[in-house]
């Protein structure tokens, strides 16, 4: 679609920005605005490829402003003072923004340096919220609290069409007057009003205001619900919304004009940059940035997972041969008439295959539509830790095949700190490692056309459920691998956030796996590796691997990444013979009997309440919008069924308990990201109804997120009878108690649409400015639109409500580096993300969230992604649980490491913003733990 263009507009040559960044989460939003200025143009010459995405061809695109070579982001915090003067002094910029962001303008902690940036610029200023005040505070003004806060929310701002209002249109105040009546009415000419979003908890005091150095050029009227009185103070009812300077170019305003749902926000930054081109004498065109500039963005770096520390082993790893690992499918018939569920081949192929390290049954149950599904075994597992920076593979001895009994072995690696303190992490060795296997399973073809800068994918409306995973791995990025993810985040210096060896990240390798179509069919899928005969290795120790490539370090131990012809001819055999003879079912100790056991929360009720009043008051304090608080619901596993719940690989098979309670889950709780993942020897396994998606990734880089945000139980007949009866104050008759339920339910799930609240939550921190903030750190600038914003979605136990937003990957932003660069979810921190999480780690008291709150998912051989966010989950592990140990007093007689060692927990929360009821906000807790508990 064409990006809206602004006929009445003169919109200026885009001049050099520097936005400076105060770890704001909606920062990113501002190049969407000016992409809506500059929007690249677009021709109707596609190309198609073998599924029948179009690509924009290259030799079409001529793009008259590239905004990716004009405007930049920049930490303000990573911004050294000296380097930002060059920058001035030698002329390399033309304007500078500065962000929204957490935090006082007043309070050199939260804008470093900012006071002597805007001392020593004399360039244009736009400052944008927190931006603004901090111009307010230099001049001399004070910060206060705003009487009306209110995040996410629409307000009408009032301007007289001067400075950055002056390309607004008045049609909109004259609209349905004749001409003449206009002519008059020069009232309304001289007054506008716009809505915009506000989401400051503080404002610019009117007291002491500097009115010698700015002016005050648009402001908002707050209803006080006061009738007028003697004592009238002004900051009680009208806010400050946007000034200008009178002897400098600089402007701030308020409002957030890069919100969705903020009015007019491209005419107030046209206004600003009309005024940056007459302060720089009208140029035909401003010159582009320079190359050491553009390299102080983020967004440009990291691209490609960064250098490999060894340059030439990467190359060596992905030579241009013929490609080594071939992907390989075979669809099934159904003979037998009948079309086997994914529960019979699951349970099946567990009967039959002996795997040590593990299942994966990536489920997705849906009760609307045929369910899809994916059966696989790990050929290996890697699993990094991050307290130790350690790398571990587990892995069988490659003289035996993966069906037959034998013991994991491990090897483990370190990354360790560089001398020049540019550490590689985790996300960029393994994405590096993923571009290499995705090149090694590419044809000659497929590489050529990976190599080509800029291909626009124009459509990829694919559906939505089909199973895209080829193969590859299948995992989960743990909630602590933020540490490695989300810039500017210091490790607190006490409490045990990520401590221990906790598993933080886990990919499985799966090169042979079986698929259920929607069609009711399945696949078999493969990835066959060339046949070379290995020698086993033994694992070499820690200190010599510090600093491998995957690759080559995998390799070395032996692993393999593709199957044999054999391999892959007994696969299909075994599919086979579980479509053939589906008698199953013996795998399930007692089918439809399993009990979950009872949970109990890290905290109780009062202490839940105090952390949503913590919350509130740092909104309140303007260090957040929104914060997604949560806690965990345990069960230590008890000695009695400890064997049942086994997670070591003393046995060969499924932990047949953990099973039955997924069989029971994927009933009672059907989710579209229903998955059971069984690792005995990483001593997890998890069961998860996780409703809601992080991110999917097409190999051609289209890139959607899916946050959820408004959560409501649903009224269902027979189980809520007993609430209608209690509203009609009689015993209903059945069908009097079905249809009372159906219009509840239905009730319920349209005042979760309407909900005020609810909906700011979505505006604010997901749905939309959050996660296209997070999509436009990944993805090139024009492409990032929300098809679908703020829709009911229905599922079996709740309602809930959704936006999908979307991109298109940036050159060069591999699949691994989007997920870095948007983790964790956005539904899960609140915003701005990095400081709610480091306010969050306080109030959750310093708990490890784990696994939950994470991503997990497929990452596929081919480049496609499909993660949800890790909710509605049960996470059965071995180790140390995160609250003081010996609560249960059972624990006390000797066994206490061991009893305390295996456990299962569920994490659930919900989103806290300034309007929240504490009451109901524990009630939504308890919702979601019952969606899961049953
Ligand atoms: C935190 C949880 O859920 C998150 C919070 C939601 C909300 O505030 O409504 C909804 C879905 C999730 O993004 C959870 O389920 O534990
Ligand atoms: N969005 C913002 O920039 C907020 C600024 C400031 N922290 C406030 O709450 O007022």
């Amino acid at each position: 679609m064409a990006a809206p263009i602004f006929p009445t507009l003169d919109v200026p040559p885009c001049p050099r920005t520097l936005i400076l960044d105060f770890r704001d989460s909606y920062t990113a939003n501002l190049l969407t605005l000016f992409s809506t200025l500059y929007p690249p143009p677009r021709t109707n010459n596609f190309e198609r490829d073998q599924n029948g995405v179009a690509y924009q061809l290259e030799t079409e695109k001529r793009v008259a402003e590239s905004i990716s070579e004009k405007v930049i982001i920049v930490e303000a915090d990573t911004l050294e003072l000296s380097t930002y003067l060059r920058l001035i002094k030698e002329k390399q910029i033309d304007c500078v923004i500065l962000s929204p962001g957490p935090g006082r303008a007043d309070d050199e902690k939260d804008v470093p340096n900012l006071m002597q940036i805007i001392q020593q610029t004399s360039l244009p200023i736009l400052g944008v919220c927190l931006g603004m005040q901090a111009i307010a505070v230099h001049c001399g003004a004070s910060i206060i609290n705003t009487p009306d806060l209110k995040h996410g929310h629409v307000i009408p701002v009032k301007h007289k069409y001067t400075s950055l209002f002056d390309r607004l249109p008045h049609a909109q105040a004259l609209n349905g007057l004749s001409s003449t009546e206009q002519e008059n009415k020069e009232e309304l000419k001289a007054e506008g009003q716009a809505d915009l979003v506000a989401y400051n908890s503080l404002t610019v005091s009117w007291n002491n205001f500097p009115h010698d150095k700015l002016c005050i050029t648009a402001w908002h009227d707050v209803n006080t619900g006061t009738t007028e009185s003697e004592n009238r103070n002004v900051d009680a009812e009208r806010t400050i919304q946007a000034i200008e300077g009178i002897h400098r170019p600089v402007w701030g305003v308020q409002f957030h004009p890069e919100s969705i749902a903020s009015a007019h926000g491209a005419e107030i930054l046209c206004s600003f940059l009309n005024k940056t081109h007459t302060f720089h004498g009208s140029p035909v065109s401003f010159p582009k940035l320079s190359t050491h500039v553009l390299n102080l963005s983020p967004i440009y770096q990291g691209l490609d997972g960064g250098k490999p520390s060894r340059p030439a082993e990467q190359t060596s790893e992905i030579e241009e041969e013929d490609a080594m690992l071939e992907s390989i499918a075979e669809t099934f018939g159904t003979s037998s008439g009948r079309s086997l569920n994914s529960e019979e081949m699951f349970t099946g192929l567990i009967d039959r295959i002996h795997s040590p390290l593990g299942q994966v049954w990536l489920d997705g149950v849906s009760t609307r539509a045929p369910s899809t599904s994916s059966i696989a075994f790990p050929s290996f597992i890697i699993t990094y830790t991050i307290s130790t920076r350690t790398v571990t593979c587990h892995f069988l001895s490659s003289t035996t095949t993966a069906d037959s009994m034998n013991h994991v072995k491990t090897a483990t690696m370190r990354f360790a700190s560089s001398p020049d303190g540019h550490d590689d992490d985790f996300f960029n060795w393994f994405g590096r490692g993923q571009t290499a296997l995705k090149r090694m399973n590419m044809t000659q073809g497929e590489r050529w056309k990976a190599r080509q800068p800029s291909v626009y994918c124009a459509t990829s409306e694919e559906d939505d459920r089909k199973p895209r995973w080829k193969g590859g791995w299948v995992g989960w990025w743990g909630y602590e691998m933020k540490a490695e993810s989300l810039g500017g985040y210091h490790r607190p210096s006490r409490g045990a956030v990520g401590g221990g060896e906790t598993v933080d990240a886990c990919w499985a390798w799966c090169n042979r796996l079986v698929q259920r179509e929607q069609d009711g069919l399945w696949t078999a899928r493969g990835i066959l590796g060339a046949e070379t005969s290995k020698e086993e290795q033994t694992p070499e120790s820690h200190a010599d691997l510090s600093q491998r490539e995957m690759l080559s370090w995998l390799e070395g131990l032996g692993v393999d990444f593709g199957t044999t012809r054999d391999g892959w001819k007994s696969w299909i055999a075994t599919c086979h013979s579980v479509l053939a003879y589906p008698d199953i079912a013996s795998v399930i100790s007692n089918p439809g009997s399993a009990r979950m056991p009872d949970f109990q929360c890290d905290m109780t009720a009062d202490q839940y309440l105090q952390g949503i009043h913590k919350c509130r008051q740092a909104i309140y304090n303007g260090n957040s919008y929104e914060l997604t608080m949560t806690t965990q619901f345990r069960s230590r596993v008890s000695s009695a069924s400890r064997e049942k719940f086994e997670t070591t690989p003393k046995t060969s098979n499924t932990s047949p308990e953990s099973l039955d309670l997924y069989l029971q889950l994927r009933q009672q709780n059907p989710a579209p990201y229903s998955t059971y993942l069984c690792f005995p020897s990483v001593r997890i396994t998890i069961l998860s109804s996780s409703p809601e998606r992080f991110l999917r990734i097409t190999p051609g880089g289209r890139i959607e997120m899916k946050p959820i945000k408004g959560t409501r139980a649903r009224v269902r007949y027979p189980r809520d009878v007993p609430m209608c009866a209690e509203a009609l104050i009689r015993t209903p008759t059945e069908s009097e108690a079905a249809s009372w339920c159906e219009e509840k339910d239905r009730q319920i799930g349209e005042a979760l649409r309407n909900d005020r609240k609810e909906r700011a939550e979505n505006l604010m921190v997901r749905i939309v400015d959050l996660i296209r903030s997070d999509l436009q750190s990944c993805c090139t600038p024009d492409s990032v639109q929300v098809p679908k914003l703020i829709a009911l979605e229905t599922y079996e136990t709740v309602h809930q409500l959704v936006t999908t937003v979307r991109g298109q990957l940036l050159d060069g932003v591999s699949e691994v580096e989007a997920v870095k660069r948007s983790f964790p979810p956005g539904s899960m921190t609140g915003a701005p993300k990095l400081r709610s999480v480091q306010l969050l780690e306080q109030f959750e008291q310093h708990q490890s969230r784990g696994v939950y709150s994470g991503a997990m998912g497929y990452m596929s051989i081919d480049g496609a992604v499909d993660l949800s966010v890790v909710i509605r989950t049960i996470i059965i592990q071995d180790g140390q649980p995160a609250t003081a140990p010996c609560r249960e007093s059972d624990l006390v007689h000797g066994d206490r490491t061991e009893a305390a060692n295996r456990y299962m927990t569920i994490g659930a929360g919900g989103a806290i913003t300034w309007l929240s009821d504490p009451l109901s906000e524990w009630d939504e807790v308890l919702t979601k733990v019952r969606s899961v508990v049953g």
